[in-house]
């Protein structure tokens, strides 16, 4: 076993691999986190996944967020020959949030304990199988249909809200299908960030309540919502129009830094993940209750002011009993 790199000064530096697709290469690795981790004994290198993942070695450490069957079979295979390395976070982990069903299922189990008046849900939600109507599967309109896979594809972030079994007509078709509660929560999404044991809350814009006008209710329980029965969007929340906030979001308090901490760490340990956020709305007219809605694996970090120090901690604190051999 060899010790960390030494340079002359005995400080020991520490080869971390990173592995981004090339638009979070641009956003991720700037030039202010490069210089502060360098300062730190860091030295971040970039993989070229495409590549043997074993002619690059070695690594103390691996950050990563690639998709595909030929990117996990690098990292078994590297993961065989180098144990010590580590990486950050193991494929199968990651897998689960890749599927907007399975992603929510560690939801279903965390325990709020010491705000034992909270309560954490996920929404009513079902996959859709050829021909069902929502009554068949018992959701209520409205509802977002979502695509199933949440795979890195700009596809993967097209929704539609939906009021009516008219609406649904359009969609049903888009397999594989997700279909979800509409859950009210006045327009603020609240994004908790998950970077080992720094969590960190931030809100923004989110999609406005809908109230269905009940004269349009044509028998399915739906109705139409300004005029409409399909309201297609995607990706809200990072929208142009999010560069001036809505009042709403001015307005909105946030959830006790308590229970950020404690639903972060619960999911963190639930997950088996070090780094990922996840969404979480407040739902309206219901005290004290939260829906998950969404997890992400490695989302936009630098998003949130200092990340360069937060990753630069969580880097040393995976380096620190690392050893490349
Ligand atoms: O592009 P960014 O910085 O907005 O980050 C995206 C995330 O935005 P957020 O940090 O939650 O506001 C985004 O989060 P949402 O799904 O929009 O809540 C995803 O994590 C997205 O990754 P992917 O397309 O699902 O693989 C993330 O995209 P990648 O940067 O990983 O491509
Ligand atoms: N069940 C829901 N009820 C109300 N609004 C929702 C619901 N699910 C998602 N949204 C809104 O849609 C946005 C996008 O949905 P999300 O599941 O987070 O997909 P993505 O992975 O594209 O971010 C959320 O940030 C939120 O604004
Ligand atoms: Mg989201
Ligand atoms: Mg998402």
């Amino acid at each position: 076993m060899t010790k960390p790199d030494e340079e002359q000064t005995h400080h020991p530096r520490y080869r971390v691999g990173y592995a981004f697709e090339p638009k979070k290469v641009n956003t991720f690795i700037i030039p202010s986190f490069i210089n502060l981790a360098n300062l730190n004994g860091i030295d971040l290198v970039q993989i070229e996944p495409t590549k043997p993942l074993l002619d690059q070695a070695p690594f103390h450490c691996i950050i990563h967020k690639i998709y595909g069957q030929d990117w996990k079979q690098q990292l078994t295979d590297f993961k065989s020959k180098y144990p010590n390395t580590v990486i950050v976070d193991p494929p199968e982990k990651i897998q689960p949030l890749h599927n907007r069903v399975t992603m929510l299922e560690s939801v279903t189990r965390i325990r709020i304990t010491q705000q034992p008046e909270i309560k954490i849900r996920i929404p009513n939600q079902k996959v859709i199988e050829k021909d069902e109507t929502l009554e068949e599967i018992g959701l209520k309109y409205p509802v977002i249909a979502k695509p199933l896979l949440a795979n890195g594809g700009a596809s993967s972030h097209e929704m539609w809200v939906v009021l009516n079994s008219k609406g649904f007509e359009r969609v049903k078709d888009q397999t594989p299908l997700l279909v979800q509660e509409y859950v009210n929560h006045n327009e603020v999404v609240f994004k908790i960030y998950v970077v080992g044991e720094h969590v960190e809350c931030v809100k923004r814009r989110s999609l406005a309540d809908i109230h269905v006008t009940a004269e349009e209710d044509g028998g399915d329980g739906g109705g139409e919502w300004n005029g409409v029965s399909i309201l297609p969007f995607s990706q809200i929340s990072n929208s142009a129009t999010v560069e001036h906030e809505s009042e709403k979001v001015d307005e909105a308090v946030m959830p006790a830094p308590e229970l950020v901490r404690e639903i972060g760490n619960e999911l963190r340990r639930e997950l088996g993940l070090r780094l990922f956020n996840f969404d979480v709305i407040r739902v309206s007219g219901e005290e004290n209750s939260y829906a998950v809605i969404d997890i992400n694996y490695f989302p936009g970090f630098a998003k949130l002011p200092h990340f360069e120090q937060i990753f630069t901690d969580f880097i040393l604190g995976i380096c620190k009993n690392a050893t490349i051999d």
